[in-house]
């Protein structure tokens, strides 16, 4: 692939990208057989101290295609005189916000769930919605995702049919303050693309090709339980954080432990529980308990968010809100601000668009050259954990990561952006 090994003259030696760049027209495109700077296959190549970044558009290439191609001008930048480190970077793919359609004018996005069907996860996600709409600045959506048992229309008073805009994508339905969409406002017969999709890419598609518009926050309400429905949800929606809902039953805690493990497995930030149907006000005056209690936070290990009693008020959806929706809407707002995003920096090592075998050797060699006690990031496009147990072996430590390095963190940032920042 190398055409030849002379730098030209001309080339400011001081400059090293310039001279990185100059050298990769040895390089050859293997689609185009022109070099990789004509073709356009380098979009960009920079340079701090001795480390130099090649970012490239591979996409388009099969694997070992793109590998060849990668380590070709990596080996190329290593060869220039003053290059210690070499990093190609793939064209990053961007936010996967922006991938769905629809959504890409909402802000953020809450899912609510529960491990099993009738423990008030609709009652919760809808009064919830409606609290945060009670602000009058906040534009708020909500998406009855339930398949089993899309219950928002009912609560909301909806009526469709939905109608769709010139795009073809669903216009959601006024509900008050809110904007809404169900799956039980789609008729069978509506000429909407995601009628013929698996049920389990259905949600996913109907979120997709709704009209959301300009929204701050969209309330999901998942069907229950773990199942294949509710795991392409987590696995594709660009969900912020997820609200559990449990009574306080240890069965039902106990089956909302495993809700709560397959949304960290996904990385979705948990934001906590709504413990539901936590006692009644009997007419003798009396609280009582419906169930026997677990001790939820514990059980858990997540905050409870608040507490709903069984009460007639809570089940109302009329002019007012009930207190523990607001004191709920609030709990999330904190949650949603200590979970947020990593800020990550604009030298991050971003892995998207690599070939994997080289995502792991890059990543090591730019971890290595971290200084201690400086912060590596990393991008990639999906969770990037087992990553980090080469990380442990390349310094020589021990242990699983989050004990062998002082800090050690990984967020789902997107469904295709998982950020990874270890504290060399
Ligand atoms: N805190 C509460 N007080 C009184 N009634 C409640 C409370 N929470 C829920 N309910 C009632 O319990 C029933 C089930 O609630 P809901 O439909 O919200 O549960 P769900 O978990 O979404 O169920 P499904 O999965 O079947 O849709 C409804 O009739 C609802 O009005």
């Amino acid at each position: 692939m190398a055409k030849d090994d002379i730098v030209p003259d001309e080339v400011p030696t001081h400059d090293l990208a310039a001279r990185v760049r100059e050298g990769l027209r040895a390089v050859d495109d293997p689609d185009l057989g022109t070099d990789v700077l004509e073709s356009g296959l380098v979009i960009d190549v920079s340079a701090e101290g001795g480390a130099v970044r090649i970012a490239a558009d591979l996409a388009g290439f099969d694997e070992p295609t793109a590998e060849d191609v990668t380590e070709a001008m990596r080996r190329r930048a290593l060869s220039t005189p003053g290059v210690e480190r070499a990093t190609v970077e793939g064209e990053s793919t961007g936010a996967a916000d922006d991938d769905i359609n629809g959504a890409a004018g909402v802000d953020t996005v809450i899912a609510v769930a529960s491990a099993k069907g009738g423990v008030g996860k609709t009652t919760v996600s809808t009064q919830l919605a409606r609290a945060l709409a009670a602000d009058p600045d906040r534009d708020v959506g909500i998406f009855d995702a339930d398949l089993y048992g899309p219950n928002v229309p009912e609560l909301l008073d909806l009526e469709g049919p939905v109608s769709a805009n010139a795009d073809g994508d669903a216009e959601p339905i006024e509900a008050g303050d809110l904007t809404a969409m169900s799956v039980g406002l789609i008729a069978n017969d509506e000429p909407l693309a995601w009628r013929g999709a698996m049920a389990h890419e259905a949600v996913s598609e109907l979120f997709e090709d709704t009209a959301w518009g300009d929204l701050d926050t969209l309330v999901i309400d998942l069907p229950p339980g773990t199942g294949d429905i509710v795991l392409t949800a987590l696995q594709s929606l660009p969900i912020d954080g997820a609200v559990l809902v449990s009574t306080p039953h240890p069965t039902s805690v106990g089956d909302t432990s495993r809700s709560a493990t397959l949304f960290e497995e996904n990385g979705v930030p948990l934001l906590g529980t709504v413990v539901n149907m936590r006692g009644f006000s009997c007419e003798c005056g009396r609280e009582h308990d419906l169930f026997p209690e677990a001790d939820v936070e514990a059980a858990l290990d997540q905050p409870v968010l608040c507490d709903f009693p069984f009460d007639e008020r809570v089940r109302e959806f009329g002019d007012d809100v009930p207190p523990e929706a607001h004191e709920l809407s609030a709990a999330v707002d904190e949650r949603l601000e200590a979970v947020g995003d990593l800020s990550v920096p604009d030298h991050a090592l971003d892995l998207r668009g690599l070939p994997k075998r080289i995502r792991h050797e890059q990543a090591t060699e730019e971890f290595r050259a971290t200084e201690p006690g400086e912060t590596f990031y990393l991008i990639n496009d999906h969770d990037p954990s087992p990553l980090a147990n080469e990380l442990v072996s390349a310094v020589d430590r021990e242990g699983a990561p989050g004990d062998a390095f002082a800090e050690y963190q990984v967020r789902r940032q997107a469904p295709d952006e998982w950020v990874m920042a270890v504290a060399r």
